[in-house]
């Protein structure tokens, strides 16, 4: 119960829900307890007639009229009940499977991209809504069962105590070998779930990945091999579940048999009784086996519940491995701070903490608000790494960098990512219309807002082509459209957000040289008086730059600006040269 204790600060957050609940469950169980006596009441009330003390018919049936409207009344008035103890508990277990998946998901934005590089995006997913799930289970069904197993034995063995000892003895000893039974059982049910949910994990991880790199899969025509990975995974999953079911399939009939076992024990020591004259009326031992029946049920859930108990903390613990880990970057200023753009990299070291990787080794540059940059360099070169480090989606191991001449640890982390607008190498759409695409960088963008940043970034003519212009819905992960297009829209989405500082990361890799002509004019023309930094791997992205930089295995090896760089010899002498005769034999 160690892991459950997490989710206290929610039921205190429902605690009078709970208590209302608690209550009417108890009232509820109460009325239920009124039908085995009443019954009792009937045998009572024919026994006396028989005997022939009663002087009239009608006198008989009045009296089991009126009986029968009792049980029938305690019946619908427990049936009520039940139902706002449902509505009570099983809602209260369902607002705090709100708040968890709530609090789990929040956790989960602000754990930074190491996290998800260590972790499967199907475990992810499984942990907000299978482990959720089960720990909803314990909430809600595990604590109203246990209420009701609590009031119904307490006031049902009162009950029967009062009414004869020995026979009450009798008939709860199956009771703890049913629960000891079941507990045995569920605990097996148990042990098979967790396998049956770890597969599941993994096949939910499989297809999850499977379905985002279906283009490749079948570029590569490689669906046979996946499919039989698939048809591997589901036969073992398959197989678990079927181990399952087996054991499961055991749970009535046990149940059964026990409660054919006590029914018998009832009729066999209470008639002994009867016979003996130590219990006054056959009533009682109709009562009895109504209590058996009764009590028999929530004897079982004691060892269900358990088992629920059992695989609610162990969902709850896989829930708090998560909820434990702290992001590694945090915001440690909550007052404002101000940006406007000035970047400074001294000596800055970064080593990526799951593959190892030194990407940059010693980097250092500045450049002034409203400037121009262009980092070139071979692939692998550490390009990318610098611009993440701006963002800060990851800390750097030495040297500093700082922005307005404050260390970015010290802005505040939310300012700092705002100022930024960022178009990655790999451009990312959401499935939703191409307009709410680009207004993600501004939210309350107007339509001319979006149209103009979709005309900066040169995509207003591809996008009006399409039926439904603006409001054209894109797949998973844009697939219908262009990687040029897409490309585009992600421009189009950071120049609307109009932040103090661009970062433009290798984006017009997939355009054509003349659109990307088109592209770099109009941005001149935004990026004044922004900051903008340009990485890429053609001269001309760089050429307009003010300052230019060359990135090798993590250093600067080269530095200056066009004019300057295309007269020394080096890695952008070469560039230069190459790509202005591949212009040339194009033209030609
Ligand atoms: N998220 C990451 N986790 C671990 N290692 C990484 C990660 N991203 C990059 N690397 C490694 O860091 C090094 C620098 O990568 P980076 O992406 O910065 O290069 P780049 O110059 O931008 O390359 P490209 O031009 O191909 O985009 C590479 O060796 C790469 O394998």
């Amino acid at each position: 119960m160690k892991e459950l204790k997490h989710i206290n600060k929610y039921f205190l957050k429902y605690k009078w829900h709970l208590l209302i609940g608690v209550i009417i469950t108890i009232v509820a169980r109460i009325f239920l307890l009124f039908t085995p006596r009443y019954v009792k009441e009937i045998f009572t009330v024919v026994e006396t007639y028989k005997k022939g003390l009663e002087s009239g018919n009608s006198s008989l049936q009045a009296e089991l009229a009126l009986i029968i409207f009792y049980i029938i009344g305690a019946a619908i008035i427990a049936g009520i009940l039940s139902f706002f103890m449902r509505q009570t508990i099983i809602n209260v277990s369902r607002y705090i499977e709100y708040d968890l998946k709530n609090e789990v998901y929040a956790h989960y934005q602000k754990l930074s991209l190491n996290f998800y590089k260590k972790n499967r995006t199907g475990d992810l997913m499984n942990r907000i809504s299978e482990d959720v799930g089960k720990v909803r289970m314990y909430v809600g069904p595990a604590i109203m069962y246990s209420i009701n197993t609590i009031t119904l034995f307490i006031i049902a063995i009162l009950y029967m105590y009062n009414e004869a000892p020995v026979l009450t003895l009798y008939t709860i000893i199956p009771l703890p070998i049913l629960s000891v039974a079941i507990y045995k059982l569920s605990k097996e049910i148990h042990k098979r779930t967790t396998i049956v949910q770890q597969y599941l994990s993994k096949l939910s991880a499989f297809t999850q990945e499977a379905f985002s790199g279906i283009s490749v899969i079948k570029a590569y025509g490689i669906e046979p091999q996946t499919s039989a990975n698939f048809d591997e995974l589901s036969t073992n999953s398959k197989q678990n579940q079927l181990n399952l079911v087996k054991v499961e399939a055991l749970f009535f009939p046990m149940m059964i048999l026990l409660i054919g076992v006590s029914n018998l024990v009832v009729i066999y020591i209470g008639g002994l009784q009867y016979m003996d004259g130590r219990i006054e009326s056959l009533g009682t031992i109709a009562e009895f086996i109504i209590y058996v029946n009764m009590l028999t049920w929530p004897v079982a859930t004691v060892g269900w519940v358990t088992s629920i108990v059992q695989q609610a903390e162990a969902s709850q613990k896989r829930i708090n491995e998560f909820l434990k880990i702290e992001p590694e970057i945090k915001n440690t200023v909550e007052e404002h701070t101000a940006i406007n753009g000035d970047i400074t990299f001294d000596k800055v070291a970064f080593t990526y903490d799951d593959t190892n990787v030194n990407a940059l080794k010693d980097i250092s540059f500045s450049i002034k608000h409203g400037q121009t940059l262009a980092i070139l360099g071979k692939t692998g070169a550490g390009k990318s790494t610098i611009l993440d480090l701006i963002g800060r989606l990851y800390d750097i191991d030495k040297g500093s960098i700082k922005v307005n001449n404050i260390e970015i640890s010290k802005h505040n982390l939310t300012d700092l990512r705002n100022s930024i607008g960022y178009v990655p190498q790999d451009a990312f759409l959401f499935s939703d219309t191409i307009k709410n695409n680009i207004k993600f960088g501004k939210e309350e963008a107007n339509d001319e807002e979006v149209i103009e940043a979709a005309k900066l970034a040169h995509v207003h003519k591809n996008i009006v082509k399409f039926n439904n212009g603006y409001d054209t819905i894109l797949g998973e992960r844009g697939i219908t459209l262009s990687g040029g297009q897409k490309q585009r829209i992600s421009i189009a989405r950071a120049l609307i957000k109009d932040p103090e500082i661009l970062l433009f990361d290798d984006c017009l890799s997939a355009v054509d040289t003349e659109t990307e002509e088109k592209i770099l004019k109009n941005l001149n023309q935004v990026t004044k008086g922004k900051t903008t930094i340009i990485v890429g791997h053609r001269v001309s992205s760089a050429k307009n730059a003010d300052k230019i930089i060359v990135v090798e295995d993590g250093r600067i090896v080269q530095e200056g600006t066009h004019d300057t760089l295309v007269n020394v010899d080096g890695y952008y002498k070469h560039l230069y040269l190459k790509q202005l005769s591949e212009k040339s034999s194009v033209n030609n």
